[in-house]
């Protein structure tokens, strides 16, 4: 049986005790699932909820984080300070901090850089929007985004990062890429770390799909060779909709 890499994302969802309840809820739920899971609540829940995934299969993740260590940065979270909380993980360059907040790859790969280098794992989100899609640029839109995004990114360090593959089109929409589309991108993106980093790196490379990743389509998503795992964000917001996902097959 694969392993996959089964994320949440909750975006801006849920106060911190409604955070806590879902967290109880998918700890329970989760204890025997069989992959790799990750949820990342809002900054204002990551403390109440990382003490409830404490010691259990679930890693705790944060959705941003600054680009410097710490200085006159209002309104940003630090490295130092999501690790101070217990966070592993953090996701980066998300469609939404691309678009609604203007990150660029240049931004986004100072933070990669930064959380790998305080031993975080990233993932690192890339994707195309509709007109890039309609134009015939997916390729080269995930192709230029994975590379300014791991730009001196060491061998070794690569091995904490995984990519998701994310269509901007398919975000909350409803509307899935299908199996088959996502699968050619996701291989697409393989190809560029092998160019990159060398075949076994690329092989070994953790690419999540995301974008209306639901209980009743991630079976056929999650069966594609190149699909390794889901960045989930509606769906991860119930533990009833959520863990059917995480705990497929
Ligand atoms: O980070 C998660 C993605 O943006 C997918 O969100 P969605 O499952 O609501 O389409």
């Amino acid at each position: 049986m694969r392993k996959y890499f089964i994320a949440g994302n909750w975006k801006m969802h849920k106060t911190a005790s409604e955070a806590v309840a879902l967290a109880t809820d998918l700890v329970k739920e989760l204890k025997a699932g069989p992959h790799k899971y990750m949820i990342a609540p809002s900054f204002t829940a990551l403390d109440a909820v990382s003490k409830v995934v404490k010691g259990s299969n679930i890693l705790l993740g944060a959705q941003n984080m600054s680009t410097d260590e710490q200085g006159a940065h209002t309104g940003e979270v630090s490295v130092l300070q999501l690790k101070d909380l217990g966070v592993q993980v953090v996701i980066l360059g998300h469609s939404e901090r691309r678009h609604t907040y203007k990150e660029d790859d240049s931004m986004i790969n100072r933070k990669v850089k930064l959380a790998l280098s305080h031993g975080l794992e990233v993932i690192l989100c890339v994707g195309e929007l509709l007109e890039e899609r309609e134009a015939g640029k997916a390729e080269k839109v995930c192709e230029e985004q994975t590379r300014l995004g791991l730009a001196g990114v060491s061998l070794e360090d690569l091995k904490k990062v995984t990519i998701a593959y994310e269509p901007v089109w398919a975000i909350g929409t409803g509307k899935t890429a299908t199996p088959e589309d996502a699968d050619a991108i996701h291989a697409f993106i393989r190809k560029i770390v092998a160019d990159m980093y060398g075949a076994a790196a690329a092989e070994a490379m953790i690419i999540q799909y995301g974008g209306s990743m639901k209980a009743d389509n991630a079976a056929a998503l999650l069966a594609k060779a190149n699909i390794d795992g889901g960045l989930i964000g509606g769906a991860a917001l119930k533990a009833d909709t959520f863990a059917p996902i995480a705990l497929c097959k």
